[in-house]
């Protein structure tokens, strides 16, 4: 059983955009009444899950080399649009084919991008596509490749729609002569869609050995970022706006025309109540701009930074590839790349779209130990440093974490020893005005639950914490409140003393947080029932490869890969003394000596959660 579920919880990372599996793959949650391991596919269970089948695109059943994909995300009105009539219209001689979703029911998108194909005398296959009409109006297959999607957003309310009109473009081109068969499929989304659950969908398809993924393989994913409103938008606690957004909230137009009819009293009260009523109403969207923002940002392989001519391109780069520092970033106007290859094939299907949760979570963990400034003599205060040189307050004698390896060994805000070569206090304005920086938060202890909850509720957030009493740190001075004030994204491995097994994810984005519940650390489970080409990859998360489960608790000093691993970005973050502050304020969420001897006499979850009771709220990882 135990094995099934190493297998499943790949399937089940991703069940909730995907009924078939969803089912199933709870059944078997339910039945063990467990946890499945954290891997959230890894990449290199992807590897072994998903590349194998790299041998069925050269069977014999299908001579042609599968066709690559790209997807196109970006938030409403960024210039997806624009963008794919750029590339339609100087396509280099390639056969694009596209899929265009609007969750409204007149898809105006695919009707601009048909009116570029049209022009260019491309439609003239009709009478081949109108065996693909479809009545239920949800695809509908036009001239010149092109398939919409409507009433629903491809990534969630009509997801299961998406395969079908990838397999109505692959019949489609199955019918053409073959110097007309498509070289390529653009999907471009609604600018609603989370490029997470559009990849999910995908891996699942691969996992499941459909045969359309003998024929197409998701290739690039490409983000188009508006420069003139990304910034703002980020920075805000804006919440989607049913009345500017209504997309936003319904998920058709049928919906929203019925609640307009229901709601009409809606009009005259404030645009403030309007969405937060909107935002309570079942199904509806509950997120921040910023969340889908920071999402569609982070599951990219290239970001198309456009509207230069009217936006931000410096500060806005600088924030994107903090958020993404695996992208490659494009400027444009008007969605003008020069050639077809910066966005068409980037990729090839080794980037984001083989990844997963934990997969892009490494990635920043070491984009942000790359960061670190390597220069002895180097006395930026803006440069992440490892050079505690003599320090006397050092962490080194932490009992919590001797293994810190950020900026904060010679970071200490209220140091004035003139000797040190780092820079304190700087001014507010310093700070508002600083770049984008990270760091990231080591720890092999719990958090006390209330403890961490009250500095939770210091964070830019207005959804997903609890409100109310916490453990007092009203106390906290103004520049550690600041410092929390300034991050934007925070997401990483959490443990908590409520669970010795639970393997939390702590995802803060803008003003919303959440943690999830990714499954099992890996130490809870016999090493024999890893993944054999996983175990190097899962040891290095280990304190110590000779760590003993059995003998962990309460005798053992070591916790296998039990961790606090949390990346902080915002402004400001990369000064030595932001780091320090953030630092000092984690640590002291940890459990201290007595609680930690405790926690290690307790057993069972059950216990430990009795003797340290958790309000926030948790939800078992659903990608
Ligand atoms: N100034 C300026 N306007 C742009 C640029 N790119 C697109 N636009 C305009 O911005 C508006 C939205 O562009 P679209 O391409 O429709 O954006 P979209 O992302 O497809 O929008 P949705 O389908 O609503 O998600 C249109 O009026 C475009 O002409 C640009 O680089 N600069």
């Amino acid at each position: 059983m135990l094995l099934n579920l190493v297998q499943l919880a790949r399937g089940f990372t991703c069940a909730a955009h995907n009924p078939f599996i969803n089912s199933r793959a709870r059944q078997l949650l339910t039945i063990t009444d467990g946890f499945s391991p954290a891997i959230s596919s890894l990449r290199y269970d992807t590897n072994t899950q998903f590349r194998p089948r790299g041998h069925l695109f050269s069977s014999t059943t299908y001579e042609s080399s599968p066709v690559p994909i790209t997807v196109l995300s970006g938030f409403l009105g960024s210039g997806k649009t624009t963008l794919l009539q750029n590339m339609l219209t100087n396509n280099e001689g390639l056969k694009i084919a596209v899929i265009v979703n609007d969750v409204a029911s007149v898809n105006i998108d695919s009707k601009l991008v048909r009116g570029r194909t049209a022009a260019r005398g491309t439609d003239t296959e009709g009478d081949e596509l109108q065996a693909y009409t479809d009545d239920t109006n949800v695809s509908m297959a036009l001239p010149a490749g092109i398939v919409q999607l409507q009433n629903g957003c491809a990534c969630c309310s009509i997801s299961g729609e998406l395969l079908t009109s990838v397999s109505e473009l692959m019949t489609l081109s199955d019918m053409r002569q073959d110097d007309e068969k498509f070289d390529h499929i653009v999907i471009e989304m609604s600018g609603v869609a989370e490029p997470r659950s559009v990849r999910n969908i995908f891996q699942e398809a691969m996992m499941y050995d459909m045969p359309l993924m003998e024929r197409v393989s998701l290739d690039t994913l490409v983000t188009v970022i508006d420069c003139s409103t990304y910034r703002d938008y980020l920075q805000s606690s804006r919440l989607a706006n049913v009345l500017e957004s209504p997309e936003l909230f319904y998920s058709n137009e049928e919906d929203r025309k019925k609640a307009e009819e229901d709601d009409g009293w809606m009009e005259g009260m404030s645009s403030n109540l309007v969405r937060t009523l909107a935002a309570m109403d079942e199904g509806g969207f509950e997120g921040g701009v910023c969340d889908l923002l920071v999402e569609q940002t982070e599951v990219a392989d290239v970001l198309v930074l456009n509207k230069i001519d009217i936006g931000e391109l410096e500060s806005t780069k600088q924030v994107v590839a903090a958020l993404n520092p695996r992208a490659k970033i494009i400027a444009t106007s008007f969605g003008k790349i020069n050639q077809l290859n910066e966005i068409l094939q980037y990729s090839k299907g080794e980037g984001v779209a083989m990844g997963g949760i934990v997969d892009d979570h490494k990635d920043y963990v070491a984009a942000a130990e790359a960061q670190k400034c390597s220069d002895p003599e180097c006395t930026d205060p803006m440069h992440a440093h490892d050079h505690s040189h003599s320090h006397h307050h050092s962490h080194d004698d932490d009992p919590f974490d001797g293994q810190s390896n950020d900026a904060t060994h010679c970071a200490d805000p209220d140091c004035t020893d003139a000797s040190h070569s780092h820079s304190h206090g700087h001014s507010s304005e310093a700070v508002a005005h600083a770049g984008i920086g990270t760091y990231v938060y080591h720890a092999r202890r719990p958090f006390h639950p209330s403890r961490l909850l009250s500095i939770l509720q210091k964070l830019p957030v207005v959804r997903g914490v609890p409100t109310g009493e916490s453990s007092d740190n009203d106390d906290m001075d103004i520049r550690t409140k600041k410092t929390f004030q300034q991050v934007l994204r925070s997401k990483g491995f959490c443990w908590t003393a409520d669970s010795n097994i639970k393997a939390l994810y702590w995802s803060h984005a803008g003003c919303s947080f959440e943690m999830q519940c990714l499954g099992r650390w890996w130490a809870t489970l016999p090493k024999e029932l890893w993944p054999e080409d996983a175990k190097d990859s899962i040891l290095d998360d280990f304190d110590s490869m000779d760590h003993d489960e059995a003998a962990s608790i309460p005798t053992s000093s070591t916790v296998g890969d039990r961790r606090q691993e949390i990346v902080f970005i915002g402004p400001g973050i990369g000064f030595a003394d932001s780091q320090a502050i953030l630092k000092r304020s984690l640590d002291s969420c940890l459990l201290n000596d007595n609680e930690w001897d405790t926690f290690r006499s307790l057993r069972g979850d059950e216990a430990s959660l009795a003797c340290f009771a958790n309000r926030l709220e948790m939800r078992m990882m659903t990608y």
